[in-house]
């Protein structure tokens, strides 16, 4: 028989303690909409009263059917719980369920509080109670608990009885710290339920610091708790919390908590998994984590050449689900890492059918290891790749030839009177028999300087003639700069993703001892490889 597990969402609350995330009333419903579209049980919008982006959330949150949940902490000492006025604005949010925090660990209630042990016991009892009394949902989150009852095992668990007498409908053991390894949470969950807890009553709150707030979660889940916390790409405090975007995947196709359990998230919505990864990613305006279990883009890239040979014949040989399962992709790249069968399938996708055993391809292979004993890095850098078999193969067109190009970097005075930078960038290319000049400044008057590539950039893409519709919605969107050795003889990688009208992205690579020399060369790339995608003749 199939047991409930309830997932709780912690991103519009732990997710905003994460370093450099802030976000706005709107980005969090867009977010709210998000987690209720995947399924999750419970959103966690923040904590009303604390800062004017949650009181404010507050009001204009969505309809969900998720249900909606404020956060705040238990009772201050030496007042009610009817009379505390940070209890009060998370009350007043008017929410159908309420989170607490409150201490469990005996050290924090005397150190961080102050106050006797016996107070913070009544702090946990009044506010549950008071919240059950104005018809919430109460929820109680143990904080420091697992540490608490290494401490004191007596006193952590008279807490959570006290939270549990008042009337909490889940009492929610967190590893605040993030300390804890999976065994260990596994021990401690068994011996609350063991104490009388029951583990339909129990929740796990976990933090990433030893990198285990996935195993932990499990393994609380394993003892018998039935709710999980966590956040959309284990945003959190510090380390993070539990990556839902790990867990939801874990919990629907793993055994054996696939058979064992039903969640609200539908399988329909698995294939969601990476859009709604990435979709949190472009609000924070980050670089989405290559790495990451499941969602990442490096999730199913098989770069050794004995994994894309096997991959090939069957891809069950080298992956443990399909990569569609997620919405994610199966990716083969090319390095010095590959062999033939890398290459064909890169070849193929391109719509280049090379027979097997063609020389050519050992050509290819060979230029492409010892370019990257150069310093060029093909697996990120796909366009480029497909560039240089293009070249190998006679099949690349020659579209234009650049004759030469500049750049200047100028610190001058705006008319505020302000030091500015200037960057000037002069490109000649020779197209058929006629030669085109193209300056750009990459300064527009007052704000700041865009810097000497974009200046490159722009100057380059500025008359291409016969080529420039092609290449007219293309922009430049990311640019990595890497020092492949250090000292005098310093070698300068440059990565440059490209997007187009269409939302095509690629990326293309530049190598030089000369920053700008390897920036030209990615931007060169980059516009031959999108004049080749939209099938342009060349001269
Ligand atoms: C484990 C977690 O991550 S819980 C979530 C934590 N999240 C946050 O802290 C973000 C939102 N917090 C805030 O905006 C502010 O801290 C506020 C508005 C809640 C409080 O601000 P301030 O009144 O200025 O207090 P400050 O932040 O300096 O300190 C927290 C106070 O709460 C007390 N406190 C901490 N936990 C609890 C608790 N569970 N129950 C009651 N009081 C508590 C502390 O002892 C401290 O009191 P003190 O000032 O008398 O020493
Ligand atoms: C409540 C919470 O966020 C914690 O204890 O980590």
């Amino acid at each position: 028989m199939t047991e409930r597990l309830y997932l709780y969402d912690t991103t519009l609350r732990d997710g905003q303690q994460t370093q450099g995330v802030q976000f706005s009333v709107a980005e969090k419903i867009q977010i709210a909409k998000a987690l209720d579209a995947l399924g999750v049980d419970y959103i966690e919008g923040g904590w009303p009263g604390a800062n004017p982006t949650d009181s404010d959330f507050f009001q204009a949150k969505p309809q969900t059917r998720a249900v909606f949940t404020a956060f705040g902490m238990t009772k201050r000492a030496g007042r009610s719980a009817e009379n505390d006025d940070v209890l009060a604005a998370v009350m007043n949010a008017g929410t159908p369920a309420v989170c607490l925090v409150g201490k469990t660990h005996d050290f924090h209630v005397t150190t961080a509080l102050g106050v006797s042990l016996e107070d913070n016991l009544d702090a946990i009892r009044d506010s549950v109670a008071h919240m059950v009394a104005k018809g919430r949902e109460a929820l109680f989150d143990a904080e420091h608990f697992f540490d608490g009852w290494k401490a004191n095992r007596g006193y952590a668990l008279d807490c959570l009885r006290a939270a549990q007498a008042a009337g909490a409908r889940w009492i929610v053991l967190c590893d605040t710290n993030g300390g804890t390894l999976p065994a260990e949470i596994f021990a401690i969950v068994s011996e609350v339920i063991a104490a009388g807890i029951p583990g339909e009553r129990l929740g796990i709150h976990c933090h990433d610091d030893t990198g285990n707030a996935v195993a932990c979660s499990l393994a609380a889940v394993d003892a018998g708790a039935r709710q999980i916390q966590g956040t959309l790409n284990g945003l959190g405090e510090r380390c993070g919390n539990a990556s839902l975007t790990t867990l939801i995947p874990t919990l629907l196709l793993k055994e054996p908590y696939r058979s064992r359990f039903v969640t609200n998230v539908a399988a329909e919505t698995l294939p969601q998994m990476v859009r709604i990864s990435r979709r949190l990613d472009d609000i924070l305006n980050r670089v989405p984590l290559r790495s990451s279990p499941y969602v990442g883009s490096s999730a199913f890239a098989h770069k050794a050449g004995l994994h894309a040979s096997a991959i090939l014949k069957d891809p069950a040989t080298y992956e443990h689900i399909p990569p569609e399962a997620v919405g994610n992709a199966r990716v083969i790249p090319m390095s010095n890492q590959a062999g033939q069968s890398n290459l064909r399938a890169r070849l193929a996708e391109a719509g280049i059918e090379v027979a097997p055993g063609d020389p050519r391809l050992s050509r290819i292979l060979e230029v492409v290891k010892e370019r990257e004993d150069q310093g060029y890095a093909y697996d990120g850098a796909q366009a480029s790749f497909e560039l240089l078999a293009r070249r190998e193969l006679g099949l690349l067109p020659e579209f234009f030839e650049v004759k030469r190009y500049r750049v200047i970097v100028e610190r001058r005075r705006n008319r505020y009177d302000e030091m500015v930078s200037v960057s000037e960038a002069v490109v000649v290319v020779k197209i058929g028999g006629r030669k085109v000049l193209s300056v750009s400044e990459s300064f527009d008057g007052d704000s700041a300087d865009r810097g000497p590539v974009n200046a490159l950039s722009r100057a380059l893409g500025k008359d291409l003639g016969p080529y420039q519709a092609s290449i007219d919605d293309m922009r430049l969107v990311d640019f990595k700069v890497r020092i492949t050795q250090g000292g005098t003889d310093a070698i300068t990688r440059v990565i440059i993703d490209s997007e187009d009208g269409q939302g095509n992205r690629w990326s293309t690579v530049g190598v030089s001892a000369n920053l700008i020399d390897a920036s030209f060369t990615a931007l060169l790339d980059a516009i031959t490889w999108k004049l080749i995608r939209d099938g342009v003749r060349g001269i």
